[in-house]
């Protein structure tokens, strides 16, 4: 799999709580490849969680700081790369993320809410209805993360590991052209 994929980056797409991180890393352990994720990237280099971020610089620098470290992400190869929920709104981040395989993890809302029930580490998320907030931002998402290379739906029940062996036996099917014929 990994002399097909010739080195080319992974990047995992979708909601808050969809998996990107969790199941990110079993895919980079598959592919023997690097791991990294966005939103640790940015916090190490912060020095601040993400809720801090939001508040100490707003979510509008927030996102300019995302598209900067993409932007340099993408220049490696051999990573499996899981990214912020929100990295798909900015049409230059499609740029980047075009030089890679973009694998979307679309999770209901349902299980989205159950997954993050306890937590507090999305400032998006600390609204009075948190249900309703996902539901308005998948709403205004979908037709972003459709622009993914591979759609995953993942139903309640499913292990982080049997999502990456599908991940894992559904890449060869959308393999870009020239990666495919090498
Ligand atoms: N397939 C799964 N089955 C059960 N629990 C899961 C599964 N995938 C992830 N989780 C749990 O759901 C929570 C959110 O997962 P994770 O942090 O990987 O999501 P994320 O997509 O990276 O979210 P964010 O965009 O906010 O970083 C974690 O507690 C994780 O353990
Ligand atoms: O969906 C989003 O907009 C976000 C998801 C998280 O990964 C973080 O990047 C941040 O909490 C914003
Ligand atoms: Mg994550």
């Amino acid at each position: 799999m990994n002399d097909i994929l010739q080195g080319i980056n992974v990047y995992l797409i979708g909601m808050m709580g969809a998996g990107k991180t969790t199941v990110g890393r079993l895919v980079a352990q598959h592919l023997q490849y690097g791991f990294l994720d966005t939103d640790e990237v940015i916090t190490k280099a912060a020095g601040k969680s993400i809720n801090e971020i939001f508040v100490s610089v707003g979510e509008a620098e927030f996102r300019q700081v995302e598209s900067d470290i993409l932007g340099q992400i993408c220049a490696y190869t051999k990573l499996a790369i899981a990214t912020g929920g929100g990295i798909i709104m900015r049409r230059e981040n499609w740029g980047y993320l075009r030089h890679g395989l973009v694998v979307w993890l679309d999770v209901p809302v349902d299980l989205l809410c159950s997954r993050l029930a306890e937590d507090t580490t999305r400032p998006l998320l600390q609204d009075a209805n948190p249900q309703e907030k996902l539901r308005s931002l998948l709403e205004q998402r979908i037709p972003l993360y459709s622009q993914a290379d591979l759609h995953i739906t993942i139903s309640e029940d499913e292990t982080p590991e049997s999502i990456a062996q599908r991940i894992m036996d559904a890449i060869p099917s959308v393999l870009k052209q020239d990666n495919s014929q090498n």
